[in-house]
């Protein structure tokens, strides 16, 4: 079962995302991260790829994608705030 990260727990899973250029939105619990790429392409692949990821969790991004940058925001809307599926799927994100 899918939870809200707990106190304890925020730290040593959002702090190497933190680290990694993630950050907390305004007003939400959720992450968000800007992507930069040296086109659309790669851009585009790049979503291909992460969104695999995503169907195969069953664990979606909130995203949108303006020509070589793609913004992602990550929040888990079935408990409404950062679960631990957010951080594996942030996690995902910087490695691919
Ligand atoms: C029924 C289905 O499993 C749920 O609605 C899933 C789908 N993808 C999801 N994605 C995200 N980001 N948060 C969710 O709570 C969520 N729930």
């Amino acid at each position: 079962m899918t939870e809200k990260l707990s106190d304890a727990t925020r730290g040593p899973l959002l702090d190497p995302l933190f680290s990694a250029g993630w950050q907390v939105v305004d007003g939400r619990d959720a992450i968000t991260k800007t992507y930069k790429f040296d086109s659309f392409v790669d851009a585009f692949g790049w979503m291909t790829r992460a969104a695999i990821w995503a169907e195969k969790w069953d664990h979606h991004p909130e995203w949108s994608n303006v020509y070589n940058s793609v913004t992602v925001t990550l929040t888990t809307h079935d408990v409404g705030g950062i679960s631990a599926l957010d951080a594996k799927l942030a996690r995902k994100m910087e490695s691919l």
